[in-house]
């Protein structure tokens, strides 16, 4: 079979003229194949026909990058067919051969021209704010990333970086040499019933990962969990616990959650809100412990981007405007 070997490297550049550094990796095309230094892609097989996506090539930490990568255009969330087609003339011919590479899913099923169908099955929002559940305003088309699919108990998650308009896939535990890479596409804190409708209507396939196989007793306890997270998310987002020790106590509850669920990257905004409900009470030594455990979870699975600013929480909580904005009382820290 023949193959071929090239390197798409820092020499690469986005439409923006910016350079990619994504590819750190000699990739190694065959038909249908490609090998890069963490991961495959290439055809999977499953139940139902899941196409290409990619597995790894090795073992990964969690916490690793496994890919940066750079959009090749990206579009306000409101796009038409003019918009997208616009956006590709602004790409060099090798990011339309690609583009027009990519899978999709609405080809034979709506009225969706066939760069609006590719389009929305592969956009990926850029700045995508998981802990609140708020998007992002633009969603743009990735070459690598387009290829992840997708489960409800995700291994890699994806973190848009703003300054260098770049997304990282980091993993969000440990991936086994050969396992499956898949991303979450949609809000995982629904009940399977609600993301396995939005997932047939949004990308035309019946998900059939971990938590969406579950049945009987132990699909209504994680479906549940899911539901209690969103809630003390928003509840706790939203700035209206007004009860410190109550609030730690659904903190506590929502962490619990979190891991049964095998969600880490929610993690880190419920520290947050702990070092917050903490410093708001005047408690500074635990609002230290839960800022740590906020600073190291979202370093693992967000990248540097908050490291600063934890730090700074750290050394002096009392310099967090709300600081010493509730009742003074001693809570409890992380165990
Ligand atoms: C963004 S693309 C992912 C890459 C795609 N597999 C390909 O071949 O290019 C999204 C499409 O992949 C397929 N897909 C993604 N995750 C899947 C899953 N868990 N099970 C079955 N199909 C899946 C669906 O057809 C979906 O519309």
């Amino acid at each position: 079979m023949e193959t071929t070997t090239t390197t798409l490297a820092s020499t690469s550049t986005q439409p923006s003229g910016q350079p990619i550094q994504m590819f750190d990796c000699m990739i190694h095309l065959m038909p249908n194949k490609m090998w890069y230094k963490k991961f495959m892609v290439k055809p999977i097989k499953g139940k139902e026909y899941k196409g290409v996506s990619l597995s790894a090539a090795k073992n990964i930490a969690k916490g690793e990058i496994i890919l940066t990568e750079c959009p090749i255009f990206t579009l306000p969330f409101d796009r038409d067919h003019m918009a997208v087609t616009g956006g590709l003339m602004a790409c060099n011919s090798e990011y339309k051969r690609m583009f027009y590479d990519m899978f999709n899913c609405h080809d034979e099923t709506s009225k969706m021209t066939r760069e609006m169908g590719i389009f929305a099955t592969n956009g990926i929002p850029c700045g995508t704010d998981f802990g609140s559940g708020r998007v992002a305003d633009r969603e743009g088309v990735f070459v690598i990333s387009a290829r992840i699919n997708h489960s409800c108990v995700p291994n890699v998650h994806g973190q848009w970086v703003d300054w260098v308009q770049q997304i990282e896939q980091r993993a969000t535990r440990e991936i086994k040499n050969k396992e499956e890479i898949c991303r979450g596409y949609i809000d995982l804190l629904k009940p399977r019933a609600e993301r396995q409708k939005e997932l047939l209507a949004k990308y035309w396939f019946k998900c059939d990962c971990p938590a969406c196989k579950l049945t009987g007793a132990e699909l209504e306890a994680s479906d549940a969990r899911r539901k209690k997270i969103r809630e003390l998310l928003d509840k706790h987002h939203d700035g209206k616990c007004t009860d410190a020790t109550q609030g730690l106590e659904e903190i506590r509850l929502a962490l619990d959650c979190i891991e049964k669920e095998g969600l880490p990257m929610y993690e880190s905004i419920f520290y947050f809100f702990a070092f917050h409900l903490c410093a708001a009470s005047s408690d500074y030594p635990n609002a230290r412990e839960w800022a740590k455990k906020a600073r190291d979870s979202h370093l693992m699975f967000c990248g540097p981007t908050l490291e600063d600013l934890y730090n700074r929480l750290i050394a002096d909580p009392g310099c967090y405007p709300d600081a010493d904005s509730m009742t003074g009382r001693t809570l409890w820290g992380p165990t």
